[in-house]
């Protein structure tokens, strides 16, 4: 909806009302073209002003509506409308001027912003270009070199940089409408044939063609798969190189292919489970709109070993005081030097001053006792956990929140040691901490909902997205890793290389292949869990690893390779060899095609041809299984729960919306199908053995993803 009203005589004001962002709905859009032509048809009306209501001038789309039958005027033409009218239009920026609501504005003749506000064309990360002029627009207003900055990144920008760029005409600290307002006055008699930006010539430099064949190989470089980066330079292109009437056309020819795309429903589907995550609940029956969190001032990290590091780097520099506790005269020393440099080169590139004085150093354990919060961070060994808990206890106020950074155990043996097992839940951070925008908040049967509304609300301020999940061995992330992971074991046993492995991944979309991401990551961090586990034993009779553990298929390869000291990029050989330890360059090893040859003839195992499809399906399918088993126990709360913490921690392509939603759009019919196909070939693998979750779905009918947490309910009031 909009509202009308004429201010200072002369001056239409159209308010866009739709909360909370003022997207532009079926409503929106009918509301601007029937009050455009209300302001254009009083002959008192000189000039128009466009703007938002709550201080927000338009959020763009309305997203909502994409998946439907749309409805109501169509944007083009209107915002073709508003450019051609007789009367000067001013848009009136505050807030945001984001993707449509950035292209309304270009069609405006003046655009002026508040200072405080943000723009730009952020379609591509919903899978799309901006398809209402604004690929043509844009280039004609600020170049060539900068709106294809802007439209493949679909980042925002300042109100400042938008002044630098020539985006927007004046920029304001006060109260943006009534500058508008003013603005629109004084522009009223002026000519507006200079002003339509349709009619601009494209500025291009004199190497245009380099550029876009520079700019489209770093896209498809940097793409991993999708497919809207690439329409966007294209469109650019066509701005560029066609007159603007023929440029609109292939915008429309370029957005009606990305709009039916399963890319765009993807990335559309992934922005509201962003979203929804937001809105925990726990099985309790607590959730985040009851749930209130205490504030947290000061807080504290135990062990700065590479993870506590991260994350003292990610609390200070978003503002918290934080003790950094290192027992080790000597590491606290390496510890210091490394957080200092890394908040230094961070403030470097953010043009702030490092917050160093935001962290107290500390040996004494003792020093964290006034803390709101402490982060325990030490080595992952359930005993060391366990007497750091039971210190913290000792020492710290009773009020404060133990959390801590491990990446997989038991969250209540820790709550166990301490006087307050309520305060303490998990707040697992990914490496490096001060960068990975995901953290699992893991609540223990005894976690009250204050500490998760408390982690989440620190997760929020320290700029990540955080994720409520149960308690279980791994997790959501690990614990879905670990039967992907066994299955790429399995395949090199059958015959494949892990080269060939790594490739299918990467094409599929995950910025690493498995095996070049166990050689980053370190194959002896799996290796110590899995002795502590006895599961990395050698078979006591033959001295030989077998390849059964506890009656399942068990593969050694991974404790083979770390009982040769080759522990990935670090020791550098792994899956790969490398130049020298350190080197991130991964070479085909012949050493390690040997070794699986006769590892193959020891255990009898005659390689077959494994195809693209048998890698996808059984490192996918099985991840995917657990985790429907994971929805099942009630470990997340939904398949959006699960889909972020895959997205954001462990580079699962965005395009493909999450391992879920992927699910979601093989069919459930299928997947379940493929897994019975799979668990017949290998009734000793039982993550292979699909889950009663998903044989509901398919018996329900495969419904949309958006409903399976209705079925999800009922299987769960069966168990
Ligand atoms: C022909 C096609 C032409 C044009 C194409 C487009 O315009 S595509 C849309 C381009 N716009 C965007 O991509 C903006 C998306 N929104 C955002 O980036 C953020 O929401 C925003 C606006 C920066 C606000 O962020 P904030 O953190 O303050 O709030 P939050 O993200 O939680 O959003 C609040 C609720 O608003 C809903 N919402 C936001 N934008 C839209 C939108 N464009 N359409 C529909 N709904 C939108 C969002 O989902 C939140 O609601 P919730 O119920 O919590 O999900």
């Amino acid at each position: 909806m909009a509202q009308y009203t004429r201010v200072s005589g002369s001056v239409g004001l159209i308010t866009l009302q739709s909360p909370p962002v003022n997207a532009l709905s079926a409503a929106v859009r009918q509301g601007i073209v029937d009050l455009m032509q209300r302001a254009l048809s009083e002959p008192e009306v000189k000039s128009v002003v466009i703007c938002g209501q709550n201080g927000i001038f338009c959020g763009g789309a309305d997203i909502k509506e994409f998946g439907g039958q749309m409805s109501g005027p169509p944007l083009i033409p209107m915002i073709h409308a508003i450019e051609a009218a007789s009367k000067p239009v001013v848009a009136a920026i505050e807030g945001i001027a984001l993707g449509g609501g950035l292209e309304l504005a270009l069609g405006c003749h003046y655009r002026i912003a508040h200072s405080k506000a943000r723009v730009g064309l952020p379609e591509v990360t919903l899978g799309l270009l901006p398809g209402a002029g604004g690929s043509q627009r844009l280039p004609r207003l600020i170049g060539v070199p900068a709106a294809l900055d802007l439209i493949t990144t679909g980042r925002h920008v300042t109100a400042a940089e938008a002044l630098k760029f020539g985006l927007v005409d004046q920029i304001t600290d006060h109260n943006t409408v009534n500058v508008a307002v003013k603005f629109a006055q004084r522009v009223a008699d002026q000519p507006l044939d200079a002003r339509r930006i349709s009619t601009y010539p494209c500025l291009c430099p004199s190497d245009v063609a380099v550029l876009f064949e520079e700019v489209m190989q770093r896209v498809r470089r940097t793409a991993r798969g999708a497919i809207a980066p690439i329409a966007c330079v294209q469109a650019v292109r066509a701005a560029a190189t066609l007159p603007y009437n023929q440029g609109m056309e292939r915008e429309r020819e370029l957005m009606a292919t990305l709009f039916t795309s399963g890319q765009a429903r993807a990335l559309q589907y992934f922005f509201f489970a962003q979203r929804a995550v937001g809105r925990w609940s726990m099985p309790s029956g607590a959730r985040w709109d009851t749930s209130k969190p205490r504030p947290v001032h000061k807080a504290a990290v135990i062990g700065l070993g590479t993870m506590g590091r991260g994350i003292t780097v990610a609390l200070a520099q978003a503002g918290f005081s934080v003790v950094a506790v290192e027992t080790q005269e000597k590491q606290l020393m390496e510890a210091k030097q490394k957080i200092s440099g890394m908040l230094e080169r961070g403030a470097k590139r953010r043009g702030v001053a490092p917050a160093l004085d935001k962290i107290n150093y500390g040996r004494n354990i003792q020093s964290v006792a006034d803390a709101d919060l402490v982060i325990e961070a030490v080595f992952e060994d359930m005993a060391l956990k366990k007497k750091v808990f039971q210190q913290l206890s000792a020492v710290c106020k009773p009020s404060t929140f133990l959390c801590s950074n491990t990446s997989g155990l038991d969250i209540d043996q820790l709550a166990c040691q301490t006087r307050n097992p309520e305060l303490v839940v998990g707040m697992h951070f990914f490496a490096p901490a001060h960068v990975m925008k995901l953290l699992e908040v893991v609540y223990g049967p005894k976690s009250s909902p204050l500490a998760v509304a408390t982690a989440m609300q620190l997760g929020k301020k320290i700029g990540k997205v955080s994720v409520a999940v149960g308690n279980c061995r791994g997790f959501v992330g690990n614990r879905m890793l670990k039967p992907y992971l066994e299955q790429a074991l399995f395949l090199l046993e059958e015959g494949a290389t892990p080269e060939f492995v790594d490739q299918v991944l990467e094409e599929f979309g995950f910025a690493m292949g498995v095996f070049r991401m166990s050689d980053l990551s370190g194959l002896d961090v799996g290796w110590k869990v899995r002795m502590a586990d006895g599961l990395a034993m050698p078979d006591p009779t033959t001295g030989q690893p077998t390849r059964l553990r506890q009656g399942r298929r068990y593969s050694p390869l991974g404790d083979l390779l770390c009982e040769q000291g080759r522990f990935g990029q670090k020791t550098g050989r792994g899956w790969y060899q490398y130049d020298k330890p350190g080197s991130q360059v991964a070479k085909p090893d012949p050493w390690l095609h040997s070794f699986l040859d006769e590892y193959r003839a020891r255990h009898a195992l005659v390689a077959h041809r494994i195809d693209h499809q048998e890698v996808l399906e059984r490192c996918l399918y099985s991840m995917i299984n657990e985790g429907f088993r994971i929805l099942e126990d009630g470990i997340a709360a939904g398949p959006e729960d699960i889909d972020v913490i895959y997205v954001f921690g462990y580079s699962w392509p965005r395009h493909r919306g999450g391992p879920m939603f992927y699910a979601a759009t093989v069919g459930l019919n299928k997947v379940l199908e493929r897994l019975e196909h799979y668990y017949q070939a290998h009734p000793d693998v039982p993550s292979l053995q699909p889950c009663h979750l998903l044989r509901k779905l398919v018996a329900s009918g495969s419904p949309p993803i958006q409903k399976w947490r209705e079925v999800i309910k009922k299987v769960r009031s069966q168990l």
